[in-house]
């Protein structure tokens, strides 16, 4: 079976022939029926690389297909096939939930009984079917984010990308947006989904993609992205900013023996280390912590997960 995204060494250089590249050789497939993440950092690509497969943006190098059809040469097919959930899209605020899904229905080209079964659906699909009758501009940005993907899935897409549908949005939204993401994925609906939240691209996908400045670092299961790590586990402890000595700190964890990597988070209050021996250098870490003047609030244990693969990858923490 052919996968419904095929990309092959896709660039994009903003500002050509001076601007850097904020898109880099990136090669990924989508197969059918497959829930894809992306998961970077901010400015990491996610939004270029959704654009160009989106026909919004012509790529610099490189070819996509969308179920088989070229970006490039067939956008008309291209756009049949996809659906775009951008975090925003112009809304008619006086206009009820009904009446801009009808709107937007009709810039899609449909009509009549066809139009009014796909808006049910989708009103269903983003559990707002409660709220048809009620004007946008009561709702909440969660639930404006929610009427975003109803939108994106009215001309009943084959695949859908989301682009960091959960930014900004409280976390009862946000559960909804990621509970009608797997819904529609049931139905055998493909999905591209954006994020730089970890624990959303191990909850949702099939596969995971890492990138970072433009490049696609890692492709693969959440199983086999992080044996890429091996069995290192990373120690999180947490601090007080105020109390903390933290360059003696950090320079002291990283020469134990066993310490593969150690990185800071003072917006977050954390010490993160990363190691493949944890029981035998837990006693260490926590004595030379408090000897260099730093004191421990609490600590936790974390098994490889997809915050020690980017670690491992990048020497750098995610959240960065
Ligand atoms: N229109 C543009 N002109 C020039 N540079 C741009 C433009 N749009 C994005 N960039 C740059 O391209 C790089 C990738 O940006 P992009 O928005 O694709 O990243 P992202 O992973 O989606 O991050 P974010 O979550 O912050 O949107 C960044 O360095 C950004 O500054």
């Amino acid at each position: 079976m052919s996968p419904i995204v095929q990309v092959e060494h896709l660039g994009k250089q903003y500002n050509a022939p001076n601007g850097p590249m904020a898109v880099k050789d990136v090669s990924f497939e989508i197969q059918k029926g497959e829930i894809f993440s992306l998961l970077g950092p901010n400015g990491a690509g996610k939004t270029t690389t959704i654009s160009m497969l989106s026909c919004l943006l012509q790529p610099t190098s490189g070819t996509i297909l969308i179920d088989g059809h070229s970006v490039t040469k067939e956008p008309k097919q291209v756009k049949q096939v996809i659906g775009v959930v951008p975090q925003d899209i112009a809304l008619y605020p006086t206009m009820t939930a009904q009446e801009n899904l009808l709107f937007w229905g009709k810039m899609y080209g449909l009509s009549g009984k066809h139009l009014q079964d796909r808006i049910s659906k989708v009103l269903t699909i983003a559990d707002l079917a409660d709220r048809a009758n009620d004007k946008v501009e009561t709702f909440s940005g969660g639930m404006k984010r929610r009427i975003n993907i109803a939108v994106g899935l009215l001309h009943d897409p084959k695949v859908v990308y989301f682009d960091e549908p959960t930014v900004g949005i409280d976390p009862q939204s946000r559960r909804r947006i990621l509970d009608s993401i797997k819904q529609l994925n049931t139905h055998g609906i493909s999905v591209l989904y954006t994020t730089h939240y970890m624990e959303e691209a191990q909850e949702l996908s099939h596969k995971i993609g890492i990138i970072d400045h433009g490049e696609l670092i890692a492709v693969g299961s959440q199983e086999q992205l992080t044996q890429l790590v091996g069995q290192h586990d990373l120690v999180q402890f947490e601090i007080d900013p105020t109390a903390a000595n933290l360059d003696a700190t950090l320079s002291a964890l990283k020469v134990i023996n066993d310490v593969d990597q150690v990185t800071s988070s003072p917006e977050e209050n954390l010490i993160t280390v990363q190691t493949r021996n944890t029981n035998a250098i837990l006693p260490q870490l926590i004595s030379q912590m408090t000897e260099t003047g730093t004191p421990i609030k609490s600590l936790t244990i974390k098994a490889p997960n997809l915050e020690s693969v980017f670690l491992h990858l990048t020497g750098r923490a995610l959240r960065d």
